[in-house]
């Protein structure tokens, strides 16, 4: 039986939800062509009883585990050749990884090393019965058409998957549960790049990806002050600010924040669009939330063609007229 293999995210002591969703759909993929999903984690101690279950449980039927201090934040050239390594002694048929920031800048130097393809950024992922070929298929030409991508002559197939994209298994999986240490000599982690600084993103606040509620501006709250009224209520309703790439790019607020195809897809359970007008590469990012309300001037904006609830009128009065009534219930 060939082999599948995730790479995990790790976020401190905890495993991303991104590499649940990959196992989930590995296993997916499993029930087509009989696959062994193992699971990698890079870290600088062993795995947690707890974490290692719940990856066993999520669809893992192996992880593989390598130890180095080194491994204690990402670093490009440890990660890369590591991997490499571990893909060149287990010789799996495919190899995914989340396209989080990590994820989407070892993934390309593991596939240089390897000699190999790798699709970016995938959306949807499928697998052929008989060739055991990878359908990857991510948006293309500024996200107006789907492209299915396949590697028919090389392998491993290597993807990265946007996360909020598959769903985590709803059921526990049964697993072999087979753990494996792979011995990390020093040539591997041998690196030229020192980590300086390292920023967290703001005390207390949620990664737009992992986000529940995200209030998100665009270029129709016209000047950055008028970004003032989205952190107000962000912070009383606890959720987190998304935006559209153009106030990313006027510097209104970080990429970290940028929803779309070229930011971050987002599933949270509650979307507010302020002032966005609902391009095609920012519905990419954020058509998966589950319910949306959009806030926009005019009246035939594309955005209201996706939203659940619209309102029609100015983003900044609308949005300071909602974290006025939410402030007096809560003084209530
Ligand atoms: C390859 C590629 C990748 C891209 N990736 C992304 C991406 O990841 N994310 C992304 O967002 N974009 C992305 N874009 C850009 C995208 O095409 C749009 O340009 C961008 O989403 C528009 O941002 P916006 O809606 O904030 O601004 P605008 O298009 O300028 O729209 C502003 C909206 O605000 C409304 N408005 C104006 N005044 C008010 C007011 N007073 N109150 C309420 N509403 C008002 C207007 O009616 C309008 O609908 C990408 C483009 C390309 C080519």
């Amino acid at each position: 039986m060939s082999d599948l293999l995730v790479i995990a995210e790790r976020r401190g002591n905890e495993i991303h939800s991104s590499t649940f969703e990959l196992l989930g759909k590995a296993r997916e993929l499993s029930i087509k062509r009989p696959l062994t999903v193992s699971v990698v984690v890079l870290s600088d101690k062993p795995v947690e009883e707890d974490s290692a279950n719940s990856l066993f449980s999520g669809g893992a039927d192996r992880i593989i585990l390598a130890v180095d201090r080194s491994f204690s934040r990402f670093n490009f050239e440890p990660y890369t050749k590591t991997l490499a390594s571990i893909v060149r002694e287990f010789a799996p048929e495919i190899v995914l990884a989340p396209a989080t920031t990590s994820g989407r800048t070892y993934m390309p130097g593991l596939a240089a090393l390897l000699k190999t393809g790798l699709t970016a950024d995938c959306t949807g992922l499928d697998i052929e019965e008989e060739t055991g070929n990878l359908l990857q298929t991510r948006p293309a030409i500024g996200g107006n058409i789907m492209a299915t991508i396949k590697t028919p002559n090389h392998r491993p197939q290597m993807a990265t998957v946007r996360p909020k994209t598959f769903s985590a298994l709803k059921e526990a999986y049964e697993s072999k549960s087979e753990l494996v240490n792979f011995e990390v000599t020093p040539d591997l982690t041998q690196t030229e790049a020192k980590l300086i600084e390292f920023h967290p993103i703001g005390a207390g606040q949620k990664g737009v990806q992992d986000a529940e509620v995200i209030i998100a501006g665009g270029m129709g709250l016209r000047k950055v002050e008028n970004m003032e009224p989205i952190f107000r209520l962000s912070k009383m309703i606890n959720g987190t600010v998304g935006a559209s790439r153009k106030i990313v790019d006027s510097k209104w607020i970080g990429h970290e924040a940028q929803v779309g195809l070229s930011g971050h897809t987002v599933k949270p359970k509650i979307y507010i669009a302020a002032g966005i007008s609902g391009a095609v590469q920012h519905i990419a990012g954020m058509q998966t939330a589950e319910f949306i309300v959009a806030i926009n001037r005019d009246r035939n904006a594309a955005i209201f063609n996706f939203a659940d609830i619209g309102l029609v009128g100015d983003a900044v009065e609308i949005l300071n007229e909602l974290a006025k009534s939410l402030e007096s219930e809560v003084k209530r």
